[in-house]
């Protein structure tokens, strides 16, 4: 069926539609492959996705890599949406897995025009609808808190007891802490109350979607707990770090989101690709209690932060992957080493 995207700033571009009417942010994600979990991460929450890739679905969808159980996105734009795929583990296509969940998808658009939009006029509002109507101007997208999906649960039997705060977090942070030994107790950023009852050795701060301002009520608890414990915040976890420190963040004119973001590590000397996915940044003007530690190379805006006496680390990337480049998944290894460091100083003091 014939159908249109139309963005708020009154351009509009006729595709082919798949499902129902549909309203978000829309933003981009450049990366070549990832697209079952760009799909399914909780941080792209209430936003159209472009996919500036023009072959997406060639190797279907698989039952491993989903970062949550579901697809969390109000919509895709595809170049080509392919129903042939070919993947010794795929079970099905994005195009019924979308409409499994009545997620509409519109093709056959001219991605690179709709990127060089956004580009132009920033990140904005945005339609999948049937009809070429214009946006009202005047509805601009409430904002909305992350959804989080279950309830507190534990996992793991490992000897280090993270406690993962979950703002909509990605499954590959869970994995990534499992597979390091550790027990991990996740606990909805609604009941952070409940953390302390739990004793955990060290908190992680989980991505998310949306602006990390709207949770300003929950900041003093959040600084109480990074306080307290060997903390580690991961995207919107990084912002709200800044936050409840007396940082501030800013919204990016389009983001990054893809698999080829290059960061430096100042301590290391080192530059290497990272996956990433935000709007929003911390401003250089953070708490001097921090220091900044990473720093995008492209626009070099802040992409990590260390307490200067604390056990808090924090990074704006996703050393977890999934998708894309693995190279900074020490920080997890030097996380864990900052925890039982500070274990270690606890039974010496
Ligand atoms: N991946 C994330 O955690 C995203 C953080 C935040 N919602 C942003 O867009 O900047």
């Amino acid at each position: 069926m014939s159908g249109y995207l139309l963005l708020e700033d009154g351009t509009s571009y006729k595709g082919n539609l798949n499902g129902e009417d549909s309203e978000g942010e829309i933003v981009f994600y450049t990366g070549m492959t990832g697209y079952q979990e760009v799909l399914t991460d909780p941080s792209y929450q209430n936003q159209i996705i472009v996919f500036t890739y023009p072959l997406i679905g060639n190797y279907g969808i698989n039952a491993v890599d989903f970062e949550s159980e579901r697809p969390q996105v109000k919509g895709a734009v595809f170049y080509e949406c392919c129903e042939h795929f070919s993947h010794y583990e795929a079970a099905y296509s994005v195009k019924e897995y979308l409409g499994k969940w009545n997620i509409p998808y519109i093709s056959h658009v001219d991605t690179r025009s709709i990127v060089k939009q956004i580009r132009k006029n920033g990140t904005m509002k945005a339609q999948l609808s049937a009809d070429c109507n214009e946006i009202e101007q005047s509805k601009s997208i409430t904002k909305k808190l992350p959804e989080t999906q279950k309830g507190i649960t534990a996992l793991g039997e490992g000897s280090i007891h993270v406690a993962l705060l979950d703002f909509g977090f990605k499954k590959s942070i869970l994995q990534s802490f499992l597979k390091r030994n550790c027990k991990v107790t996740i606990i909805p950023y609604t009941e952070l109350g409940q953390l302390a009852h739990f004793q955990p050795d060290a908190v992680v701060l989980s991505n998310g979607p949306g602006d990390p301002k709207e949770l300003e009520t929950y900041l003093p608890a959040i600084k109480k707990i990074a306080d307290s414990y060997p903390t580690l915040g991961i995207c919107l976890g990084h912002q709200l770090i800044a936050l409840a420190y007396g940082g501030d963040t800013m919204k990016l004119p389009f983001g990054h989101r893809g698999a080829n973001h290059p960061v430096v590590d100042q301590k290391k000397g080192k530059v290497f690709m990272t996956s990433q996915n935000h709007s929003y940044v911390v401003t250089s003007a953070h708490h001097k209690e921090f220091g900044v530690r990473f720093i995008n190379v492209n626009d070099q805006s802040v992409e990590g932060m260390f307490h200067q006496t604390l056990p808090i680390l924090s990074v704006q990337f996703h050393p977890e992957a999934h998708p894309g480049p693995a190279e900074s998944e020490y920080i997890f290894d030097e996380f864990l080493e900052m925890v039982l460091n500070t274990r270690r100083e606890m039974v010496y003091a």
